[in-house]
């Protein structure tokens, strides 16, 4: 058995002593061959990183809820890369420079409602965003109307009523745009969702201001 199969086995010994609850299966295929598994290597709640934050080098550093992500660049990862190009080649005259990367483990994870109305995305932020993996449901929900500055009453009446409330059912390989004064005027949010047992990874393109 070389180094490596011994390190595996010897783990593998090691989480069978933990009541048979991590089901470390090892299996000698003969001639010298084996395979260990771990299904639970790590625990399932901190295996992953929840969140990945991508920029362009130069960009002033992104903070949101008392949380500065480190920016990576591209280069570290080129299949993100392709992903952007495939956006910006979607959606020409687009002028995304960062992504913020989100994974749901399952249906506990979720974002609350939310805007992305930070400064550094400017007044009318374009937020594109890309789904793999699980199919989860995106709300919009208007926020409460509030006077804006400089903004007399209308006379008028209003002549077409929108909805104050959307859901999209985001699949995988989906795109979603968010224009416009979508982060001024709308909270949106991912809920919780006890039927959704698979891994979900969202991307959300952005342009940060320099
Ligand atoms: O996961 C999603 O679809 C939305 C994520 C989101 O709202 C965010 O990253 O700000
Ligand atoms: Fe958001």
């Amino acid at each position: 058995m070389n180094q490596a199969f011994r390190a595996a086995s010897e783990a593998a010994e090691l989480q069978q002593s933990d009541g048979g609850k991590a089901r470390t299966v090892v299996v000698d295929l003969g001639n010298e061959s084996q395979v260990v598994h771990l299904p639970r290597f790590l625990p399932f709640e901190d295996s992953w990183k929840d969140t990945c934050y991508v920029a362009s080098a130069g960009l002033p550093g992104v903070a949101y809820s008392g949380y500065k992500p480190h920016a990576h660049s591209w280069d570290d990862y080129p299949p993100l890369k392709d992903i952007l190009d495939a956006v910006r080649n979607a959606l020409p005259g687009s002028s995304f420079n960062s992504l913020l990367l989100n994974s749901y483990k399952g249906g506990n994870d979720y974002v609350g409602w939310h805007s992305d109305d930070e400064k550094l995305y400017g007044p009318t932020p374009e937020i594109a965003s890309v789904s793999f993996g699980c199919d989860r449901e995106f709300l919009l929900k208007k926020k409460p109307r509030t006077k804006r500055e400089g903004e007399r009453p209308s006379k008028r009446p209003k002549m077409i009523e929108h909805p104050d409330q959307h859901s999209f059912m985001l699949k995988h390989g989906s795109l979603l745009l968010m224009q416009g004064h979508t982060q001024r005027d709308w909270f949106h949010s991912v809920p919780k969702r006890a039927k959704a047992e698979a891994v979900r990874i969202n991307l959300t393109f952005r342009r940060v201001l320099k």
